[in-house]
């Protein structure tokens, strides 16, 4: 048995080199970039007004009273072509382009308008309320990294600096392979000794979150014939992810008939729990991903190991102990876990009391992973200890 650093370790060495394609902007989101966005333009453009009211000078609108004359206007769009001269005033409207000359813009609230003229109410102290060209950022600088994950921030600046479409890297094909002659499509009738094939759909949402392309293969019987021929599907897969059928019972047949379609191993069997028969290999280009058929150590490997073998990065986090712990064994072990903000902003952990990897319904409730080092000793309440998120985490 490997530790699950070393696991890890194999896993991102072994990572499948992503080619770039390009998207347009609309549809990047969640896509990872394969290039640096730069900008194409400086933003703002020209120095704008950040109200509606009129361009002046700062000296002529320092006394109440002071009266100017306005001479054109300014929206946003259509720049003023003049300038502003000593006594002066340009109608400008939020967004409009400052016209040469103006050095503040006096907001319409602060004066009052007759005519051509206007009267200084309020007398200003300083210069305000335009925005400078380029605060924001200049054309060439580089805005967002290659290898950033694109949420709504990323795309506000990008569709500002002027992309349409962007670089990112392409998403991983990732087949799922399940097996077991007890293993019913959820939603069809469950005969005696039949459980519903649960794992597949639960794994295809993970895969789906972390920006892959899941994709459900039929499911195998406890033969290697059977397996060969789901696997005769997975063509396309960079990753394949047999689930099921790991262990070493008579009918644990999915490494066996990986083997015979020419796997070569990288590992199997890690020092974890839940999870101990996951494994590792590749097929050629392809990666092959094996987890346990239980359905709590599927879904927790997939976070452990899948994640990163999809690229994706988990940050892992300190929490204050809420519930006693005891003793742990010689595997690492993951429990599954509550975390929440106390009313002092604290991030806190308790371990659900049931911890059975076939277990489905704490994960309802799950949203951590309390990570335990082999032989870790008994921790008491407020303790820290170290937790992966899964879910949202809620105040409480
Ligand atoms: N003698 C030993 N027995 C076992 C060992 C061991 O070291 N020595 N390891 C145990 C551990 S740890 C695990 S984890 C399990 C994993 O076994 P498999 O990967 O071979 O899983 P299966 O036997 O196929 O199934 C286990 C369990 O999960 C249910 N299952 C399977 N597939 C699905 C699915 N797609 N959706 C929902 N549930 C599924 C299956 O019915 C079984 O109940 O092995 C231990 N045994
Ligand atoms: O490692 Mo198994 O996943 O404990 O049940």
């Amino acid at each position: 048995m490997i530790s699950v650093s070393q696991a890890l370790a194999y896993i991102n060495d072994n990572r499948i080199e992503q080619p770039s394609e390009t998207v347009s902007l609309n549809a990047a989101l969640g896509r990872v970039l394969s290039k640096p966005v730069t900008a194409t333009l400086t933003q703002p453009p020209l120095s704008a007004s950040a109200m509606d009211g009129y361009a002046v000078k700062l000296d002529d609108v320092k006394t109440a009273g002071a009266t100017l004359t306005v001479i054109g206007e300014a929206p946003a769009g259509s720049p003023f072509k003049g300038a502003v001269s000593t006594g002066q005033a340009v109608r400008i409207f939020t967004g409009g382009a400052v016209p040469n000359g103006a050095n503040t813009v006096i907001i319409q609230e602060n004066v009052t308008r007759n005519g051509d003229t206007i009267t200084v109410n309020e007398p200003q102290d300083a210069a305000r309320h335009i925005r400078h060209a380029g605060i924001d950022f200049l054309k060439g600088d580089q805005l967002i990294a290659a290898g950033t994950r694109l949420g709504p921030s990323e795309l506000l600046v990008a569709a500002a600096a002027g992309h349409g479409t962007l670089s990112v890297k392409r998403r991983l094909n990732v087949a799922i392979l399940s097996n077991g002659n007890e293993l019913v499509t959820p939603g069809e009738p469950v005969g005696t000794g039949q459980i519903v094939n649960a794992n597949p759909t639960a794994l295809a949402a993970l895969i789906a979150q972390w920006g892959g392309v899941p994709h459900i293969l039929p499911t195998a019987r406890d033969s290697v014939d059977s397996i060969l021929k789901s696997l005769s599907a997975a063509s396309d897969a960079d990753i394949i992810v047999p689930v099921g059928g790991a262990s070493v019972g008579d009918h644990d047949h999915m490494r066996g008939a990986f083997t015979h379609a020419g796997l070569s191993m990288i590992f199997e069997k890690v020092a974890v729990r839940p999870g101990k028969p996951t494994w590792f290999g590749a097929l050629s280009r392809q990666r092959v991903l094996g987890l346990p058929g239980n359905p709590a150590s599927a879904v927790v490997c997939a976070h452990l190991f899948l994640k990163p073998l999809l690229g994706v990065h988990t940050p892992i986090l300190t929490a204050r102990l809420d519930t006693p712990l005891g003793s742990n064994g010689p595997r690492e072990s993951y429990l599954r876990a509550v975390a929440s903000f106390n009313n002092s902003g604290q991030l806190c952990v308790s371990a659900l009391p049931a911890q059975d990897s076939g277990l489905m319904s704490p994960f309802l409730k799950a949203n951590a992973l309390l990570r335990l080092s082999p032989g870790q000793s008994a921790q008491k309440a407020g303790e820290s200890v170290e937790i992966i998120q899964i879910g949202d985490f809620a105040a409480v």
